[in-house]
């Protein structure tokens, strides 16, 4: 049979990756899909700073739409990121029935239910393996291997820049911006970094993450979001003391008061596996009802790892080209008319246990008024670090840890303990979560 032909938007990492990828496995890749991938048409806005790359056979062009209308082009790739053109160019080639594989989280994240509304009336395939955890196969774990379960929570590491400096501030006690820059130079990072940073693109694949598990709509600004801007040395180090670990994580969990969404720096034990994932590496814990934890690992951002996800998907769409529409794999797991339209819980019903951080002055009567404060409010008290104070300052840090409380409640604790005048710094608070 003929090659399936394909039309690349993107040369920059993962686009150049997906050419090697399918340049270097093309056998294997034939044998598993049945009929050859065969790049014909590629866009870039860098044409003449594509290196090594090896474009044989592509007609190359720097406009994106050139590739879409192509006539022979079957699939389209889109590997450029950002939320325009790259919506304008997936609807127009879905609207001349193109099947569409693509990398970009926030374009789905923000637009999926447009796109996939779309898709369905024309009966082609969206597919976005590379868009959530790189090259670990988790959509496809989650939406076919996990098909049986009701899926109650899942917690992942999922943005491979903000693992790497947590682990290189934690490990070698590197400076922030140094290590943000070294992820640049490596190709992990978003065109704007502060998207790794804030917890931008963590909320991106959190939304997809959630719908595919939970069976309801794209809601990325329903995401609480925090990145790892606000996390200090001290705050790794003082969790370590206590036996715990600071990931960034992206949990979602279902609860009969409804649905939490929530990225944001976590302290958990030291002892879990998942505390353990270092570096630019992801992992995603999902629990299901009938087959209990399950962790899917391994490197969530880079060239190859991310175009292993993309080539993937062109096999799949590949196999899928001859089943009948209807019954294709839904795009979000779940059939388009079944979606449910559960109640996503604001951050202050959410309960959770609390690492707070108090900067305060060394005098009698300062831990009396915080333990006070916090027991007229129901919160108790796990453990509690008390530093040295300085000589000559006579300030001292102290490590509180919660037991779960509500976050409303929580709030207003520490706006009663930030205007004790023995406390002279902001309180630093970061979540905890158990996993278990
Ligand atoms: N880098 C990673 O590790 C990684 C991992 C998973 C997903 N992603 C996603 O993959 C996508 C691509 O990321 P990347 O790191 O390869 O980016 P990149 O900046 O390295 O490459 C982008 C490519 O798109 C081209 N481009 C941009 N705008 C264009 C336009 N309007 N018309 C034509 N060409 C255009 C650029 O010239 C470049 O070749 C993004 O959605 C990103 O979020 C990246
Ligand atoms: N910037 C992303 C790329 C992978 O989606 C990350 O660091 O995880
Ligand atoms: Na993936």
């Amino acid at each position: 049979m003929k090659p399936v032909k394909i039309g690349l938007l993107g040369l920059g990492t993962v686009g150049g990756g997906t050419v090697r990828v399918l340049t270097r496995n093309r056998d294997e890749i034939t044998r598993r899909a049945g009929r050859g991938i065969e790049i014909i048409a590629a866009a870039a806005r860098n044409l003449d700073s594509l290196g090594d790359l090896d474009t044989t056979g592509m007609r190359l062009t720097e406009d994106a739409f050139e590739v879409v209308e192509d006539p022979e082009v079957e699939v389209i790739v889109e590997l450029i990121g950002g939320l325009s053109p790259a919506r304008e160019l997936v609807l127009r080639a879905i609207d001349q029935g193109k099947h569409v594989v693509t990398a970009n989280k926030a374009l789905i994240a923000h637009h999926g239910n447009e796109i996939f509304q779309r898709a369905q009336e024309k009966g082609v395939m969206v597919a976005f393996e590379a868009a959530v955890a790189g090259g670990i196969p988790i959509i496809k774990a989650i939406r076919e291997g996990l098909a049986g379960n009701r899926i109650e929570w899942l917690a992942g590491i999922i943005n491979g820049t903000a693992n790497f400096i947590l682990t290189e501030m934690r490990d070698k006690g590197r400076d922030f911006n140094d290590v943000l820059a070294e992820a640049q130079r490596l190709g992990y990072a978003e065109a704007d970094p502060t998207f790794d940073v804030e917890g931008v693109d963590a909320a991106h694949k959190l939304t997809i993450l959630a719908s595919i598990a939970f069976g309801v709509p794209l809601q990325f600004d329903r995401v609480y979001m925090e990145g790892i801007t606000g996390i200090s040395r001290e705050d790794v180090a003082y969790a370590s003391e206590l036996g715990y670990r600071i990931k960034h994580l992206g949990i979602a969990r279902r609860s009969p008061r409804g649905i939490e969404l929530r990225v944001h720096p976590t302290l958990i034990p030291e002892r879990r596996l998942i505390a353990n994932v270092d570096g630019v590496l992801n992992a995603v814990l999902v629990w299901g009802d009938a087959v209990g934890p399950t962790l899917y690992y391994g490197a969530g951002a880079g060239a190859e790892p991310t175009a292993s996800a993309v080539v993937a998907d062109l096999v799949d769409v590949v196999r899928a080209l001859t089943i009948d529409p209807e019954n294709r794999v839904p795009h979000l797991a779940f059939q388009p008319d079944a979606l449910a339209d559960t109640r996503i819980l604001a951050m202050d019903e959410v309960e959770t246990a609390f690492y707070l951080r108090l900067r305060v002055v060394d005098q009698p009567g300062v831990m009396a008024d915080v333990t006070r404060i916090l027991a007229d409010l129901d919160i108790s008290i796990e453990a509690i670090l008390q530093k040295e104070p300085d000589e000559d300052t006579h300030e001292a840090d102290v490590i509180l840890l919660t037991h779960r409380v509500r976050e409303g409640n929580l709030d207003q604790a520490i706006g009663r303990i930030e205007a004790l005048s023995s406390v002279i710094a902001p309180v630093q608070r970061i979540r905890m979560e158990a996993l278990r």
